[in-house]
């Protein structure tokens, strides 16, 4: 179902991408408990095929559903989810049960054996009777095709069965016990609809002892990349639960690219193709398409052209369209390359400077003053609408939400130097995009709003980052 579970007054999930679960678990309670974040999304849990270079792709690759992954074990997980909803900070897994690892003979990270040739998987058990007959997907023209044949020669589960979906039931309400409040359903497009109705029915009700009230039930976040033009569209699945809008991550890249004049960001939402907001789990970019192939394509803005990552990231933090969801990276060079290690198998820990940076390989763009001083921003203004909306007619902008936030943005190569009104009550804001509010001062830029509602907006073309953000809990 649509309904995040998230902890009033808090907003931004963020996908701690390939992280420990006791490392996540002290994130929780150091930063993102203390910032306002609503929920982490956690990579697969379970027992995934051992590949000889680690690749990040090998977790997508399932031997089993025991709970023993480079991240941690079954014990290390339920630990995770009892410290950070303690804290307010909601768990999301990234489940996969469309198929199984594929290949010759294989071995788990938990241990277990597989024999994905014959399709035996003595780890949960399924066998051969379990899966649909040996083809490849080669047609995504072809709906059949992609729901009933394989993903790279992964093995295709047959979710039609009744024993998979018991397994699957069991793997998922497991889970839940251990006080999961939501799944990211991997490859959902590959998976007939009626068959995840009949699945997601069998769920259980959240755990009340991980704060839950009674009779909630899993956030359903179903990964359908459709850019259109294929068989399958997301229309398909907006009914069971949300999907992962691909064409917001696609669109906003080519907006902050300067493909797309930022002007025409004021009718941003279904206008633009996305699904219903309440059904659009949006982000900047994910763990696919951040490495180029995947869908969204070279559009897709990652970490590594930050200024203009940091101003799709406000955008889509400022915007009340979807639910949003910060990507947090590792640095790769290779797209295959997996997490950061100690030893070439031992996922290593991220290591924190004195700026709350991280280091060792560790990207954290969740910790970018930029990006969670906008998550604050999202929690302040609730669910007020974008009023006051100005544009100069090609790349600068600005909108109030209600009278709690204002947001400027300037993409053009020319100063943004303008007074706007903010819609805010007078008074003197700290911008928490150049700095923060620290007691009674700011350390970056401070806004002065009159009476009327009017500031002086200056956003030099030249600056750092090319967003101004103020809000009444940044008001001195
Ligand atoms: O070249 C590759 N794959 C073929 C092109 C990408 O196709 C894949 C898609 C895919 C791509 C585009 C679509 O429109 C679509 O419906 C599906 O979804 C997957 C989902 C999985 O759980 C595991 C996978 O191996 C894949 C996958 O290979 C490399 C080597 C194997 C893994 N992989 C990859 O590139 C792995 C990609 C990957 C892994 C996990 C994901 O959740 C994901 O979205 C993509």
């Amino acid at each position: 179902q649509f309904d995040t579970n998230y902890a009033s007054g808090r907003s931004g999930m963020v996908h701690l991408f390939e992280w420990k679960w006791d490392d996540i678990a002290a994130e929780c309670e150091n930063f993102l408990g203390p910032n306002g974040f609503a929920g982490v999304q956690v990579s697969p849990v379970n027992e995934n095929a051992v590949k000889d270079s680690r690749p990040w792709w090998e977790r997508y690759q399932p031997i089993s559903y025991k709970l023993v992954t480079r991240s941690g074990n079954e014990e290390q997980f339920a630990s995770m989810t009892r410290r950070c909803n303690a804290v307010g900070v909601r768990i999301y897994v990234d489940v996969i049960f469309n198929h199984m690892a594929a290949d010759g003979g294989t071995y788990g990270t938990g241990g277990s054996t597989a024999s994905p040739s014959s399709k035996s998987y003595p780890g949960v058990p399924y066998s051969s009777l379990d899966f649909n007959p040996t083809c490849a997907i080669s047609n995504y023209n072809d709906a059949n095709q992609v729901r009933n044949c394989e993903l790279v020669g992964l093995r295709d589960l047959n979710q039609g069965n009744s024993y998979v979906q018991e397994k699957i039931a069991e793997f998922l309400n497991h889970l839940i016990d251990l006080g999961v409040a939501g799944f990211r359903v991997d490859a959902a497009k590959h998976m007939w609809p009626a068959d995840l109705g009949v699945i997601y029915g069998r769920l259980k009700n959240l755990n009340t002892d991980h704060g839950f009230s009674s009779g909630s039930k899993a956030y359903i976040v179903q990964e359908v990349i459709d850019m259109g033009g294929e068989a399958i569209s997301k229309s398909e699945y907006t009914g069971l639960g949300a999907i992962t809008e691909f064409r917001h991550s696609d669109s906003i890249g080519k907006v902050f690219r300067g493909k797309d004049q930022l002007r025409y960001l004021s009718n941003w939402g279904t206008a633009w193709g996305f699904a219903a907001s309440d059904r659009s789990l949006v982000f900047v970019d994910n763990h696919d398409n951040q490495r180029g192939h995947g869908a969204g394509g070279a559009d897709v803005l990652t970490y590594k052209v930050s200024k203009q990552y940091k101003m799709a990231s406000a955008f889509m933090l400022a915007h009340p369209f979807g639910t949003p969801r910060v990507m947090s990276s590792f640095s790769f060079s290779d797209t295959d390359q997996g997490p950061p290690t100690t030893d070439g198998h031992n996922i290593a820990s991220p290591s924190f400077n004195s700026d709350n940076s991280c280091s060792g390989g560790w990207v954290c763009e969740h910790r970018w003053r930029q990006i969670y001083n906008m998550v604050a921003f999202r929690n302040a203004v609730g669910s007020d609408g974008i009023q006051n909306w100005w544009d100069n007619g090609s790349n600068q902008i600005a909108f109030s939400r209600g009278s709690r936030g204002f947001v400027a943005f300037n993409n053009d190569n020319y100063d943004l130097n303008s007074s706007l009104q903010t819609g805010l009550p007078a008074g003197t804001y700290c911008d928490v995009i150049s700095g923060t509010k620290n007691g009674s001062s700011c350390t970056g830029k401070t806004v002065t709003v009159g009476s009327d509602g009017r500031a002086s907006i200056y956003l030099g073309n030249s600056e750092d980052d090319g967003v101004l953000a103020i809000h009444v809990n940044a008001k001195l």
